[in-house]
């Protein structure tokens, strides 16, 4: 793998001055068609927890995960720590009062996580508006300028992935489709948006979202993603026995 200078670590409460245009090149460079393993847990499980994070991080690296996608600043802080120099997709989600937008919502959630640690700021580029009234071509140039951090826009639409780009995202993720208004019909993964970014845009794209099979997460690559995000599938304890014994009830009940 292509060392990542990217990745070397600031000191503590310090964000590096990087010239982004290579540091995003080589960060997308580090992930190239792998797999990044989302480790994140519900906060009422007993998996939400930096040390059960860090470890399920560590244990994604040693088996051949290209990076990570984690949650919150402090377990952001437990993965650097564990994997200092595993490329971390770090996001913060926050529900605000009268906004549907959660995932790192403001510039604020944004500097709390590049400070944890995080390589790249994922965020909700939805169409949507964002609290606070900062729009998404204000906020993207403020990370580039202010944390010199690359940006993953998480979005659910060809228009969204059209606007990110153009707000100066250096990565989109079909992470939000399936869970907007305007998508909520639909079942990720979302192959078809895959292959409509693939076919229409110039930018690195990642397929995230409802990869429940090693075979799904080939079948994105084939489609021309350019790396695969899987969490549920892999990480997901809570979720996963929780269907299975759904299943399990109803087919018994029958
Ligand atoms: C919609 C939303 O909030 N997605 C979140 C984004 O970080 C996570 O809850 C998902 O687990 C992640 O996107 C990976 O997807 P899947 O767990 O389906 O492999």
């Amino acid at each position: 793998m292509q060392k990542n200078s990217a990745l070397s670590q600031p000191k503590r409460g310090e964000l590096p001055q990087l010239n982004m245009t290579a540091n995003s090149q080589n960060l997308i460079s580090a992930l190239r068609h792998g797999l990044i393993v989302s480790c994140q847990a519900p906060v009422d499980s007993p998996l939400h927890d930096p040390l059960v994070i860090a470890a399920m991080a560590q244990a994604s690296v040693n088996q051949g995960a290209v990076g990570v996608r984690i949650d919150t600043p402090a377990h952001i802080q437990a993965v650097r720590k564990q994997c200092p120099t595993t490329p971390i997709i770090g996001l913060w989600k926050q529900q605000i009062p009268g906004s549907e937008v959660y995932i790192t919502p403001q510039f604020h959630h944004a500097q709390a996580i590049a400070l944890a640690g995080a390589d790249i700021i994922a965020l909700d580029a939805t169409l949507r508006q964002r609290p606070g009234g900062e729009t998404l071509s204000e906020l993207i140039p403020r990370i580039h300028a202010e944390l010199g951090k690359p940006v993953m826009a998480d979005i659910d639409t060809l228009e969204s992935a059209t606007a990110a780009v153009k707000a100066g995202a250096d990565v989109v993720g079909t992470t939000l489709y399936g869970y907007t208004a305007s998508t909520q019909h639909l079942q990720p993964p979302g192959f078809e948006l895959l292959s409509q970014i693939v076919e229409q845009l110039d930018v690195p794209t990642i397929c995230e979202g409802g990869i429940a099979s090693p075979q799904m997460a080939q079948q994105a690559l084939q489609l021309g993603a350019d790396a695969v995000v899987v969490g549920t599938a892999i990480t997901g304890i809570d979720w996963q026995v929780k269907a299975y014994q759904k299943a399990m009830r109803e087919g018994y009940e029958l």
